[in-house]
């Protein structure tokens, strides 16, 4: 049996990703909750003839308690999107709170659960996670994900306008780091299959991936940013979490994680100077089993785009810890 839920249900992301969940045959419960229009989705998606029991929740008489007890795994959508000119970071004032608040929550009612981030800035909002559910005494570092699939589909995507290739899903494109600008490092140079890139097509391919969300921010102009190509991201990240947590091997996926308490971190962190990165993790029963360090495998143009990845991850991470233990006075 699992129980999916889906905290900040009734927005952009929120809809189509509980429209997918709803339709797969991997979820048996699936739980909605937001501060407004839950009643409303959740009675949409109740008339799919699917096999997941669905339930949605606003947050009075204890809705976020019913929507979270007996949870596997809780998808965070929950918060504002970017409007054109905007940073990610800027959005760190109102979500930072929401994602901490939600995660506290979770660290009461559904501890054990798989916890994926999609809240911006990722970069800081897992990071704010983590450091909620350490106070809470639950923290379990294999279980918490910040997802940044939405970059590995982009550079999937985008390459195949060079390769031509038919399906572009086929081209697995490791990128690791953060999710936010230059924090982004797609590695092309460790593409599978091979893939021939001519040089000068190669920093505009780089650039495209690393600025891919604020394409569909300009696109939307005001109504938010990319909600479709997320959720479809957000669905696979959460549908291979699931499948490894029912014992199918061979599941590796870029996330971003708490790098020293996953095997293999410690390395990377060491490498890389800080605590929070994304690199191809290999999923399992309990989550989180293996970080798989390819930092040595990098090229030197890659190592380049390191270097600014780190100086900017950096800040980041540092900003959400000091939320939980220094909050803003309100
Ligand atoms: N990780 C990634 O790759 C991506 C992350 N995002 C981020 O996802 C977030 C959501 O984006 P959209 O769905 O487009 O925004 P949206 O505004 O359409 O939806 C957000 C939903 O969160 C709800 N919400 C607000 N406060 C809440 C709370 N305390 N508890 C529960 N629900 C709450 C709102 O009522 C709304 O329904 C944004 O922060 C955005 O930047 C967006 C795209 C990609
Ligand atoms: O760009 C944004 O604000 C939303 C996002 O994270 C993305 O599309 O990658």
């Amino acid at each position: 049996m699992v129980k999916a839920v889906v905290l900040g249900a009734s927005g952009g992301i929120g809809q189509p990703l509980s429209l997918l969940l709803k339709a797969s045959p991997l979820v048996d419960e699936l739980s909605l909750y937001d501060v407004v229009n839950t009643p409303g989705v959740t009675a949409d998606l109740s008339h799919i003839s699917s096999i997941a029991k669905i339930t949605g929740y606003l947050p009075a008489d204890d809705g976020l308690k019913k929507a979270l007890t007996g949870a596997d795994v809780v998808l965070i959508p929950a918060g504002i999107p970017r409007k054109p000119g905007m940073t990610r970071d800027d959005l760190f004032k109102i979500n930072a709170g929401i994602v901490r608040d939600l995660v506290k929550g979770i660290g009461e009612y559904s501890p054990e659960a798989f916890i994926l981030v999609i809240s911006n800035p990722v970069n800081s909002t897992v990071p704010i996670a983590a450091e909620v559910m350490k106070q809470a005494g639950k923290f379990d570092p294999k279980r918490l994900f910040g997802v940044t699939t939405l970059d590995v589909v982009r550079a999937e995507t985008f390459v195949q306008d060079i390769t031509g290739e038919k399906d572009p899903s086929k081209t697995v494109i490791p990128v690791i780091g953060g999710h936010s600008g230059e924090t982004i490092v797609p590695l092309f140079s460790l593409a599978k299959p091979a893939v021939k890139i001519p040089a000068e097509k190669l920093a505009p391919l780089i650039k495209r991936v690393q600025f891919g969300g604020d394409e569909v921010v300009e696109a939307k102009g005001g109504a938010g940013s990319a909600t479709l190509s997320m959720a479809y991201a957000g669905f696979r990240f959460a549908e291979k979490v699931i499948k490894a947590a029912k014992g199918e091997k061979g599941i590796v996926e870029p996330t971003f994680i708490y790098l020293p308490g996953v095997t293999g971190g410690d390395a990377i962190a060491k490498e890389t100077g800080v605590d929070y990165f994304s690199v191809p993790v290999e999923l399992g029963p309990s989550g989180a089993e293996k970080a798989n360090n390819i930092l040595p495998q990098v090229n030197d143009d890659e190592k380049n785009l390191l270097e600014a990845c780190k100086t900017g991850l950096k800040g980041s991470i540092e900003k959400g810890v000091e939320f939980v233990h220094n909050p803003p006075p309100k």
